[in-house]
């Protein structure tokens, strides 16, 4: 009987035991589910970046096929740009390994030569050197950020076309009172020396430079010794005729703003500060969005932080996104090649670059240029500089262009400002000096008052 007991105490342990164990398992199972999930990194949002959808009405007039090959055909669906908020830089050491390059750049501040701001005549000068503080050249270790527009405010710009007719009336303004004189003086009574003085001192004071005004009054001269005393209308064409010669229409003034082969075409914008270069760099990004291209606009002014302000707010008006930093004073390299890296992940036709054109003194400058220009040639080539001068700075701005083009290989000009001078002449020397044609025209400070360089609607406009 004992035995049985003892039999039955052992099972009622081992049953009681078992089902002790059970429970504990199941709620052990329970406790971990319902324990807070690990915390998972927070998923990358990728943002379709969708295609500007204005569509400009009627051919637009700029020419934006230079270098292009036909562009392969982008998604209509647009393509993915990382985390509007946070930027998808990579650290320092992983694009150093990237890139190569690791030598410093050398302190470039030798006390050589200023700038001189173009307004004032003030050297123009800043807190410091930075390009004597850069990184390593190639190794960009600033953080930028790409700043999406919203796209519920985007505004239409106009479309390029026939801009240059409606704002004829500003160019006329300030220059057919050259047109007018010459003609004047022309048409006065016998062409003798005092009257061809007089011409010359005109086309002098219209900033055409020597050598062309020269060139200009010899061919007319010529002309009227060949032909005889000219009627009025017959001077008129023969100056019309002599004009245009000399803005030379046979110029390529075709923009790069069409993709080459499968990557965008990478435009950067240089000129001192004051020149307009921000406000072009932002009326260029609309004259394109109205042309239907995908644009990415790279803020490497980082010298006075307001310009990436100014330079995003043009973007956003036009639902163009910008890549930039948020520190002042960053290495404006990493900017330039963060912005060529996200065009080429977004499939943008192109990536426009505003550049710094202040610094402690003209060295520095053309150096962190030079840098700027280097560092984005280490992902994409460099298809289009073009340096924006104020056509109100006469000589001047001839001197700051030379230095320009020292450092970086200017491809074309944006003449700002034609619409507050009576010197367009300066047209036809930035070509000969600099031996690139002039390819836009800033006539005003409204968004649209950027036009492509026509220029037989200039010289008529000159001479109407
Ligand atoms: N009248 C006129 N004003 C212009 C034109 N283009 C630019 N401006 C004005 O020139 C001023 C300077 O323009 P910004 O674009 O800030 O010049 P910036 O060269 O970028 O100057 P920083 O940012 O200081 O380097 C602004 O008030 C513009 O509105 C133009 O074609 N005509």
């Amino acid at each position: 009987m004992d035995t049985l007991w003892e039999i039955l105490t052992v099972i009622t342990i081992l049953v009681v035991g078992g089902i002790t164990l059970a429970v504990a398992l199941v709620r052990g199972r329970r406790d971990k589910h319902s324990s807070p999930p690990p915390v998972a990194p927070p998923a990358r949002e990728t943002k379709t970046r969708e295609r500007n959808t204005y569509q400009p009405g009627g051919a637009a007039k700029i020419d934006t096929s230079k270098g292009g090959t036909p562009p392969p055909p982008v998604s209509q669906t647009g393509t993915t740009a990382e985390s509007g908020a946070t930027p998808p830089p990579a650290a320092p050491a992983e694009r150093a390994a990237k890139q190569g390059g690791s030598s410093p750049m050398a302190a470039a501040d030798t006390g050589a030569g200023e700038l001189v701001a173009p307004a004032t005549g003030d050297p123009v000068q800043g807190p410091g050197d930075r390009a004597g503080a850069d990184v390593s050249d190639g190794a960009p270790a600033d953080e930028t950020v790409l700043e999406e527009p919203d796209q519920e405010v985007i505004e239409h710009p106009e479309s390029a076309r026939g801009r240059m007719g409606r704002l004829r009336g500003r160019l006329a303004g300030s220059n057919s009172a050259m047109g007018k004189g010459l003609l004047g003086i022309l048409s006065a009574g016998t062409l003798d020396e005092a009257v061809w003085e007089e011409v010359e001192d005109t086309l002098l004071g219209a900033d055409l430079g020597v050598e062309a005004t020269t060139e200009l009054v010899d061919n007319l001269r010529s002309r009227v010794k060949a032909e005889g005393a000219p009627a009025p209308e017959q001077l008129e064409g023969w100056l019309h005729e002599e004009l245009l010669k000399l803005v030379d229409p046979s110029m390529d003034r075709r923009i790069a703003a069409s993709r080459v082969g499968d990557r965008p075409a990478v435009v950067m914008v240089v000129g001192v500060n004051g020149t307009g270069k921000t406000t072009t760099v932002g009326k260029l990004a609309r004259v394109l969005v109205a042309e239907d291209k995908q644009v990415v606009l790279g803020a490497a002014d980082t010298f006075r932080a307001a310009a990436a302000d100014q330079l995003e707010t043009w973007g956003a008006r036009v639902g163009v996104p910008t890549v930039r930093s948020q520190r002042e004073g960053a290495d404006p390299a990493a900017v330039a090649f963060d912005a060529v890296k996200d065009a080429h992940e977004s499939e943008a036709d192109v990536v426009i670059i505003d550049t710094a054109g202040r610094l402690h003194n003209k060295v520095g400058l053309m150096d962190e240029l030079a840098k700027v220009k280097r560092v984005i040639e280490k992902r994409s080539p460099i298809d289009e500089c073009i340096l924006v001068l104020d056509a109100t700075t006469g000589q001047n701005g001839m001197r700051q262009a030379e230095v320009f083009a020292k450092a970086v290989n200017i491809t074309g000009v944006a003449l700002t400002k034609l619409d507050g001078t009576a010197k367009g002449g300066i047209v036809v020397l930035v070509q000969r000096e600099l031996g690139v044609p002039v390819k836009l025209v800033g006539l005003g400070e409204g968004a649209d008052d950027l036009a492509p360089f026509d220029p037989k609607a200039f010289v008529d406009a000159v001479l109407d």
